[in-house]
């Protein structure tokens, strides 16, 4: 049985335990941290291989694998005087904090990872971004989605500030849902109906990625109908040049952890 801890028990490790359940449910026990309270308690009261520890400590000494899940800048007080060894791989959640500044933290821990999972991994669905390939780590997120090892670690702060555009995602799905709201559909219906035509979309992008085809937005619309029409719009009044843009000022909005004084 491989040994699985999690420091930090929120939103993004919550939904990791969920989808390892189902691939490694069988073949790992794992230990949680005591905060957040709540989600560490459902988690323990929901799968019997998890346990809430009494103290990240514990977690820690009792890990052949430890996860980090706390945010940027909690990583210095959540990981202080914890008694990582040398045999073990520390798997770090952290957006933005280099490889570098984790490995120095958890040292003399032998083995250092950056994963990049998102939300839908709880479905074992989207994309698992790892750095550097690491067996173990790959066998871990293997079934939970789209795995991807990056050759590079830039490719990592790159990829968690194309992530941070999730939350506008359901925004505008939920503009559109509004939208037909207004127009007398009752809300049920509009929610379905939406969440599945981006599901749709989504499942063809894929596709055509996996057959090596570009997706033209040009060729997923009616010549002078209605999507040409919206698109038009959009292009004319920048609005898909301002989506560039936010992903600039995500970037400069650094989250990092402050180097140690
Ligand atoms: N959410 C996402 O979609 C993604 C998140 N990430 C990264 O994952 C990490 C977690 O994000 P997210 O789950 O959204 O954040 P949350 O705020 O939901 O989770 C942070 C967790 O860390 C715990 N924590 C904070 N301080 C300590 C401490 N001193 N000791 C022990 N535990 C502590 C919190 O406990 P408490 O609630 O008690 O404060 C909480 O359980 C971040 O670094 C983020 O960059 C990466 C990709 C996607
Ligand atoms: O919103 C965030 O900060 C995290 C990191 C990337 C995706 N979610």
């Amino acid at each position: 049985m491989l040994r699985l801890g999690f420091v930090g028990t929120g939103t993004l490790v919550s939904a990791v335990i969920d989808g390892l359940q189902a691939t490694h449910g069988d073949r790992c026990t794992i230990l949680v941290s005591p905060r957040s309270q709540e989600t560490s308690q459902a988690l323990a009261a929901r799968y019997a291989n998890v346990t809430r520890a009494p103290s990240s400590a514990a977690v820690v000494e009792g890990s052949d694998v430890v996860f980090l899940g706390m945010r940027p800048n909690q990583l210095d007080e959540a990981t202080a005087g914890l008694p990582f060894r040398p045999d073990q791989t520390v798997v770090s959640f952290l957006a933005g904090v280099p490889h570098a500044r984790v490995s120095e933290t958890v040292r003399p821990a032998g083995h250092v990872v950056r994963v990049n999972p998102l939300p839908p991994i709880r479905l074992r669905k989207g994309p698992v971004v790892i750095y550097p390939a690491n067996p173990i780590v790959e066998d871990l997120f293997g079934g939970l989605g789209d795995l991807i090892v990056a050759s590079k670690e830039s490719d990592l702060a790159a990829i968690a500030h194309g992530s941070a555009m999730m939350s506008s995602h359901y925004a505008l799905q939920n503009a559109i849902i509004d939208w037909l709201v207004s127009r007398e559909m009752a809300p049920d219906t509009a929610t379905h109906y939406v969440r599945s035509m981006f599901s749709g979309l989504a499942a063809v992008g894929l596709d055509a990625f996996a057959k090596g085809e570009a997706v033209d937005p040009a060729h997923h619309e009616t010549k002078g109908g209605l999507n040409e029409r919206g698109r038009r719009y959009l292009t004319e009044i920048g609005w898909f040049d301002e989506v560039g843009r936010a992903l600039d000022v995500i970037e400069a909005h650094v989250l990092t952890a402050r180097p140690k004084s």
